[in-house]
C-alpha cells in the first residue's frame, strides 16, 4: 500500500513512513494511491477493537505493524470507560447518537490518538530513533496527544493552542500534565495561526529533519484511517444498510474519515457537515466558493476554524486526483483567500455532502431540546451535529447517526446556560481545577515558536 501527496511533489511512501512523516514534504497531505476495500466486516455485535483492526489493516500494506493490530487496538480501547467503547444510543425512530468521548481526555480525538501513541512507539523502536511532535489544537487534539504520548522517552510533544480561546477545562487538561516531555504553548492568535505555524515548521526541511518532526493532527493519514473505523462499526451495528451521518466539523478530518469509510465499501449514504458561525465549509457546499474570513469565538471553540486542512484531500478527489491542480489551487487560496470549484465538481460534492451553519443561540436551543426530548445532555459541538441534521433535506427513510464528539463537562458554561446544570467531570479529572498549571505564552510569531521547539529538544539532548 503506497501513499502519494495531494500536491504531487513529495516521494510516495509506505504506511510506516507516512505515520512518522505526518505532512508530505511538498506541504501536501498523504492519501492512499488507491482506496483499499474492506476485506472483512466484523459481526454487528463484535467488540469495537475488531472494527478498528478490520478497517485499519488494509491501510498497512506490507508493514510489520499490521500483525500487531489486534493486540494494539485491544490495548488502545481498554482505556475507554464504557463497555461498548463507543456507544450508539437511539434517540428516536431514525436517529442515533454515536458517543465518541469515553476515552481519557473526553473527546473523539482519543479514538485515534490512543492507538497512534502505540503505533508511534513500535515504529520508532524499529528504527531506533526519536521524534518531536508539533501539533495545533483548538482544544481537544492537544490534550489527547499529550495524554497518548506523555512520559515516552523517545518523543517530545509541543502543542500550540490559541491563547484564551479554549474552554478552561480544555486548557487545564493540557497545562496540568506534569510529564517533562509534553509542552502546551498558548499562542496569541487563532487556531488557524497555530495550524499555519505547524505547517511552516514542516516546510522548513532542516528543522524538520533536525527534530524528526511528526504530526498528531488529522494531516497525519493514520489519524484519518483510525477514525474511519467508527463509521464502519456504526454501519455494521445498524444492519449494514445505507446510513446518513451528521458530523460537527472544523478541520474536516472527522467527516473526511466517513468519506474514506465509504470509499472502502461502507454504506455511507449522506454526510451532513455541521459548522458553527465559522461557516466557511457550509458556504462552500452552498456555493462552490471557498472564501476565508476571520475566525469568531463561539460556544463550540474546538470548531473555531476557517482553514480546514483535510478539505485538501476532498479537493484532490473532486479534481480527479490532479495534484498539479490541487497545488495551484492551494497556492491561490494562500495568496487570495479564496478559490472556486466547477459546477460539475460542486454537484459531485453535494451528491454526498450537505451542510448547515448553526449559531450559538441555535446551539443552546439544541442542547435544551435534546435534553427535554431524550434526557441526554450533549456538548455544544454534538449539538451542532444534531441541529445541522434537521436543517438539511435528508431522505426520511435513511437512518441517521449524529456524532457526539466531546463530553459535556468539557464545556460546562455553555451546557449550564442551556440546561441550568453544570455537568461534572468524571472521577479521574475531578480535581482538575486544583492541579498546578504550566503555561508558556508566545506571540503569534513563527521564529519564537521555532526557538521554543529548539530549546525543548536541546534540553532533552543535554539531559541525555
Ligand atoms: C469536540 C469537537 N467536535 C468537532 C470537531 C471538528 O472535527 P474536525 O476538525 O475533524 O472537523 C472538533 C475538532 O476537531 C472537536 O474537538
Ligand atoms: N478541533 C481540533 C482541531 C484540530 O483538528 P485535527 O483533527 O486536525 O487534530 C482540536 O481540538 O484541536
Amino acid at each position: 500500500m503506497r501513499y502519494a501527496s495531494t500536491r504531487g511533489q513529495a516521494p510516495d511512501l509506505e504506511f510506516d513512513d507516512v505515520l512518522l512523516a505526518g505532512l508530505a514534504a511538498d506541504g501536501g497531505l498523504y492519501v492512499p494511491k488507491t482506496f483499499p476495500r474492506l476485506d472483512t466486516v466484523p459481526a454487528s455485535t463484535a467488540p469495537y477493537q475488531d472494527f478498528a483492526t478490520a478497517t485499519l489493516k488494509p491501510f498497512f500494506g506490507d508493514s510489520a505493524l499490521a500483525a500487531e493490530l489486534p493486540e494494539l487496538t485491544k490495548q488502545a480501547y481498554a482505556r475507554f470507560d464504557h463497555a461498548a467503547v463507543l456507544p450508539l444510543l437511539q434517540l428516536d425512530h431514525r436517529t442515533w447518537l454515536l458517543e465518541l468521548f469515553h476515552g481519557p481526555t473526553l473527546a473523539f480525538k482519543d479514538v485515534a490518538l490512543q492507538l497512534l501513541g502505540l503505533l508511534f512507539d513500535r515504529a520508532l523502536a524499529k528504527r531506533q530513533r526519536r521524534m518531536t511532535v508539533v501539533g495545533a489544537t483548538s482544544g481537544d487534539t492537544g490534550s489527547a496527544a499529550m495524554e497518548a504520548l506523555r512520559d515516552r522517552a523517545n518523543v517530545d510533544v509541543v502543542v500550540l493552542y490559541p491563547h484564551g480561546r479554549t474552554s478552561e477545562v480544555q486548557r487545564r487538561q493540557m497545562t496540568t500534565i506534569p510529564s517533562a516531555n509534553v509542552h502546551a504553548v498558548a499562542v496569541e492568535g487563532t487556531f488557524d495561526d497555530c495550524q499555519d505555524m505547524v505547517k511552516a515548521l514542516f516546510a522548513d526541511t532542516a528543522f524538520r529533519d533536525r527534530h524528526g518532526l511528526s504530526a498528531v493532527n488529522s494531516i497525519n493519514w493514520a489519524r484519518i484511517a483510525a477514525q474511519s473505523a467508527y463509521y464502519v462499526a456504526a454501519c455494521a451495528r445498524l444492519g449494514w444498510k445505507p446510513t446518513a451521518f451528521s458530523v460537527p466539523t472544523g478541520n474536516f478530518g472527522n467527516v473526511y474519515a466517513a468519506y474514506v469509510a465509504r470509499a472502502m465499501g461502507a454504506p455511507v449514504a449522506k454526510l451532513v457537515v455541521g459548522t458553527n458561525s465559522n461557516d466557511i465549509l457550509t458556504r462552500f457546499f452552498h456555493s462552490g466558493r471557498m472564501q476565508s474570513s476571520g475566525v469568531v469565538p463561539t460556544l463550540s471553540p474546538s470548531m473555531d476554524i476557517q482553514v480546514s486542512s483535510n478539505f485538501e484531500r476532498l479537493l484532490f478527489e473532486l479534481a480527479g486526483r490532479d495534484a498539479t491542480r490541487v497545488r495551484d489551487t492551494m497556492a491561490g487560496f494562500r495568496s487570495s483567500g479564496s478559490f472556486d470549484v466547477s459546477p460539475a465538481e460542486l454537484k459531485q460534492a453535494t451528491d454526498l455532502f450537505a451542510a448547515a451553519a448553526i449559531d450559538d443561540e441555535a446551539t443552546i436551543a439544541e442542547i435544551r431540546r435534546t435534553r427535554a426530548a431524550t434526557g441526554i445532555t450533549i456538548d455544544p459541538h454534538s449539538a451542532i451535529g444534531l441541529a445541522a441534521s434537521r436543517r438539511v433535506q435528508l431522505d426520511p427513510d435513511l437512518p441517521l447517526v449524529s456524532l457526539a464528539c466531546a463530553h459535556p463537562a468539557k464545556f460546562p458554561d455553555a451546557v449550564e446556560r442551556a440546561t441550568g446544570e453544570r455537568p461534572k467531570l468524571p472521577a479521574h479529572l475531578a480535581d482538575l481545577f486544583d492541579r498546578p498549571e504550566r503555561i508558556t505564552i508566545l506571540p503569534n510569531d513563527l521564529n519564537q515558536v521555532r526557538s521554543f521547539v529548539d530549546r525543548v529538544a536541546l534540553t532533552k539532548s543535554s539531559a541525555a
